[in-house]
């Protein structure tokens, strides 16, 4: 359904408030596929790269090279308003933040209505019942038509965002952080409701969180990235002890209750800068199973199997435990 092939997004960095002649590499070589009805999580440390990567699977970034196709069309071939009609009613949206994805100045029914009358969807008769059937949808009673977002809790106010994503039927929704600014009581039903739609509506989903377990138990696949790169894919049922990259390993063993809660892997050292990442591999100057080969080529694509792919020169055994690992390690 959707493709990106090579792609690269390069940002110019700031430094207090003025641009730089530095280039942040904020996505590079990125190749990714979402097929129909699949979720695919997105992991990774903060500012690898993972809400670039949702902007550009949303038509809201231009990639300063490589392809992002949709049913195989070059979106960024095409002319705006044939990319704006494309986008607008394949793909939809939910951001971080509720608060300030809506806006507070326009009742629900409107922030709903925009979609549609932007996309003509339908007689205004048809889009004021479209409105009642998505508040429906996202289990909102009619009445919250009429509130102010700043009327809503936080949970019902993302309820909406989810509603707006839907507004004109898309095939894919991408979630960046859909419930990280949400008190903890209303996370739960937000990704639920996620679910259910999924289910129901035959959607595919991309999901990116900081929250590893929740991405490992909704998700088909799990897309690991590390500083601007997609480093492995895999189902999520290889993750994390059949996961083949270092960085996966270590990234799941971090986290807690997952595998191993007392002795994780050690992910020693900082992120290096993603406006001069190393040579090689971005995650040698961290990778413990690290030589000469990673500081001098990016590794290719390697594969586990059809469906999982990854970029390591030394990669970990399947099945390897938390405990070999760190064995290994010291
Ligand atoms: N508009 C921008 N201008 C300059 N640099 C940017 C811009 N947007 C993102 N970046 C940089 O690009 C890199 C990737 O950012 P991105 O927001 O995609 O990461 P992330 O994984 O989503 O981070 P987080 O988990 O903290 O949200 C970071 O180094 C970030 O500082």
């Amino acid at each position: 359904m959707l493709e990106l092939k090579d792609v690269h997004v390069v940002h110019r960095a700031r430094s207090g408030g003025l641009f730089t002649r530095d280039r942040v590499h904020a996505l590079t070589a990125a190749n990714l596929t979402i097929a129909p009805g699949e979720t695919v999580g997105v992991v990774g440390e903060s500012g690898c790269g993972k809400s670039t990567l949702a902007r550009v699977l949303v038509g809201l970034q231009r990639p300063a090279a490589g392809t992002v196709t949709f049913h195989g069309r070059d979106l960024w071939a095409l002319k705006e308003p044939e990319r704006r009609a494309l986008v607008g009613s394949s793909v939809g949206m939910v951001f971080q933040d509720p608060s300030t994805a809506l806006n507070r100045r326009l009742p629900v029914r409107q922030v709903l209505r925009d979609p549609l009358d932007v996309h003509r969807a339908g007689t205004p008769a048809q889009r004021e019942a479209r409105v009642r059937e998505l508040l429906d949808l996202v289990g909102l009673p009619a009445s919250a038509a009429a509130a102010l977002p700043g009327q809503l809790s936080g949970g019902q106010r993302q309820r909406v965002a989810v509603a707006r994503a839907l507004a004109l039927e898309p095939e894919l929704v991408v979630a960046d952080e859909p419930t990280s600014a949400l008190d903890v009581s209303v996370r739960a039903q937000i990704l639920n409701l996620l679910l259910d739609l999924k289910e129901r509506l035959g959607l595919a989903l991309v999901f990116v969180s900081h929250d590893i377990q929740t991405v490992r138990r909704m998700s088909d696949r799990v897309v690991t990235m590390y500083l601007g790169r997609i480093v492995e894919q895999a189902p999520a049922g290889d993750v994390p002890l059949r996961a083949r990259h270092p960085y996966t390993r270590a990234l799941f063993s971090a986290t807690p209750g997952l595998i191993s809660p007392i002795n994780p892997i050690p992910l020693v050292g900082v992120v290096p800068s993603a406006t001069r990442p190393p040579s090689g591999c971005p995650f040698r100057t961290r990778c413990w199973r690290a030589d000469d080969v990673c500081a001098a080529e990016m590794p290719a694509a390697r594969t586990a199997d059809e469906h999982h792919l990854f970029h390591c020169h030394h990669p970990v055994a399947a099945g390897a435990t938390d405990v070999e690992l760190i064995q290994e390690r010291s």
